[in-house]
């Protein structure tokens, strides 16, 4: 069985962090394991309170996952403090899992900071290079270039600056610009393209989390980076079509749409 972890916060209502990732390694037929960085009281509505896990019960976490069960793939997600950050950077570098996959996860869907700018040049001194796959959003990839992103031009020209600055391949999403949801690759080799229609819907609570543990999940199962953002990219959209109305804000994803329908052979297709 082909194992993932996620290294995140957790979000009591499920619909991201934590919560979110296990439920897409499940859906890919993934054994998946989590290491805990912050504790989010948050719902589909607003964050109320954070705290953050000790540096010291971080290390002992990916100490008792790496020694033990070293995962096929790993996602980083929600990464608040810099103390956090740098226990989570220590243990990469001890470790250097190879199919990481990073969400600089900033902002939730209420504007409340999900990482302190205080943590910002550690981020991308410590953690960036690590990612075989960097998926920042558009507001994310111009805090990270000092960049202006309004145009697909503007995003590819974002991805290739963020892979000078150690990402081996960059996704952009362009889930924060008007119409089609377009999302724009570079892995050094070439640059892809991946659109979908823009489904209207407000239950988009979680799709950057789910996004990204998708491909860690695909990565996991064997796929190359291209395929395995190919792949997530059909995921996501097919979790954001059938998104469910739950909460008084913006509701969660479905993970488990394709699975309920075809059983574990839709990973086949
Ligand atoms: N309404 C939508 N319809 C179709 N696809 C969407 C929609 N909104 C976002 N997406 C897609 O969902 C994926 C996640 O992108 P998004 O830009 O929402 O990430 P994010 O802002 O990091 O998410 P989060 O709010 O969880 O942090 C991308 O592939 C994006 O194109
Ligand atoms: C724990 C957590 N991680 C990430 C996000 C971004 O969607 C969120 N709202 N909560």
């Amino acid at each position: 069985m082909k194992t993932c972890l996620t290294i995140a916060g957790s979000d009591p209502s499920g619909g991201a962090g934590i919560q979110a990732d296990l439920k897409t390694f499940a859906a890919h037929g993934i054994y998946g394991m989590s290491v805990i960085v912050a504790v989010v009281a948050e719902n589909t509505c607003e964050v109320r309170s954070i705290m953050d896990v000790s540096p010291a019960v971080i290390r002992d976490q990916m100490a008792c996952v790496f020694e033990d069960i070293p995962p096929d793939a790993v996602k980083i997600g929600m990464l608040s403090q810099p103390e956090t950050m740098q226990a989570v950077a220590d243990a990469l570098a001890l470790y250097q899992p190879a199919n990481v996959v990073i969400d600089p996860v900033m902002l939730a869907k209420d504007g409340s900071a999900l990482m302190a700018s205080e943590a910002l040049e550690l981020f991308k001194r410590g953690i960036l290079p690590h990612a075989r796959v960097f998926t920042p959003n558009i507001p994310e990839a111009e805090v990270l270039t000092g960049m202006t992103i309004r145009t697909e031009e503007d995003m590819r020209q974002a991805a290739k600056i963020l892979r000078q600055e150690g990402a081996q391949t960059v996704l952009v999403k362009g889930g924060h610009l008007d119409g089609a949801a377009v999302d724009i690759f570079d892995d050094g080799v070439a640059v892809h393209r991946f659109e979908a229609a823009r489904i209207q819907t407000k239950n988009t609570h979680g799709t950057g989390c789910t996004l990204s543990s998708a491909i860690a999940s695909n990565l996991a199962n064997g796929h190359v980076p291209h395929q395995a953002v190919n792949r997530a990219k059909a995921y996501i959209t097919d979790a954001i079509s059938h998104s469910l109305d739950l909460g008084k804000g913006n509701g969660p994803t479905h993970h488990f749409y394709r699975l309920y329908q075809e059983g574990l052979s839709w990973l086949d297709k």
